[in-house]
């Protein structure tokens, strides 16, 4: 009897890029999760469904066992740096970096070795004091849920922890980076208990993404 499989994925670019990985394991869903409401999608595979969620609850699901495996960004695992769960896989997609940016107007007399206290807009607080407290760089943290870019621009922060991949919206909102914290990537995560209950489907899974993403 083959063992049944939740896969918890966020629509958007991780959903896009995450095909034709998934496709790898011959899972193919079917339904596009941007034409249609449900939140449960099946497969060409009886044995495996797609749970289609928020980005950010993607470890909390998988955590938890509402979902047997998932697909989380580097950038969620870091904030939630408390979760319960194995990360077996570095899936090579949905690539960006975290770094600080600023208005280009302060950053052309700024030096952030000078930095003593910032004020900070940002979705990842617990990323951002972890690392202006490395420095020993005291900071407030406006917590924002998207569209970081606009806190300096409005006089909310000076300024922002956020993703950044073309650089695109910082440079068509007056901001450059200025710090780089980290590069960020989608991970498989596991839960710890569908590790060992449903090993046979997990690491038949993991083998056929690993093949994927090393070829
Ligand atoms: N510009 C980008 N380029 C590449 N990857 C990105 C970019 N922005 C975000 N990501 C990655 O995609 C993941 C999902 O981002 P997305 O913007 O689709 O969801 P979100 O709206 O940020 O999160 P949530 O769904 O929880 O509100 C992020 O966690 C990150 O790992
Ligand atoms: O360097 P770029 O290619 O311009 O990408 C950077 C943007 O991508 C993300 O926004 P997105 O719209 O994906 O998600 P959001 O809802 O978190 O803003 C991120 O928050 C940046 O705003």
């Amino acid at each position: 009897m083959s063992e049944s499989l939740t896969i918890a994925l966020s629509k958007g670019r991780i959903f896009k890029e995450a095909l034709p990985l998934l496709a790898a394991a011959d899972i193919h869903p079917l339904e596009d999760p941007e034409q249609s409401r449900k939140l449960i999608l099946p497969t060409n595979r009886p044995d495996v469904r797609l749970v289609i969620i928020r980005a950010s609850d993607v470890p909390t699901y998988v955590e938890y066992g509402a979902a047997d495996v998932g697909i989380a960004g580097r950038d969620v695992l870091m904030e939630q740096h408390d979760v319960d769960l194995y990360e077996p896989l570095d899936l090579g997609i949905g690539r960006c970096r975290m770094v600080v940016a600023e208005p280009a107007g302060l950053a052309a007399q700024d030096d952030p070795r000078s930095w003593e206290r910032v004020r900070i807009a940002t979705k990842y607080p617990h990323i951002t004091r972890s690392h202006f407290s490395r420095k020993g760089v005291q900071t407030e943290i406006i917590k924002l849920y998207g569209s970081m870019e606009l806190a300096p621009l409005v006089g909310l922060s000076d300024r922002i922890v956020d993703l950044v991949s073309t650089g695109t919206t910082l440079r068509e909102n007056g901001l450059v980076e200025v710090e780089h914290i980290a590069e960020i990537s989608s991970r498989l995560v596991v839960n710890k208990a569908a590790m060992k209950l449903k090993q046979r489907a997990v690491k038949d899974l993991i083998k056929h993404l690993e093949q994927k993403v090393s070829a």
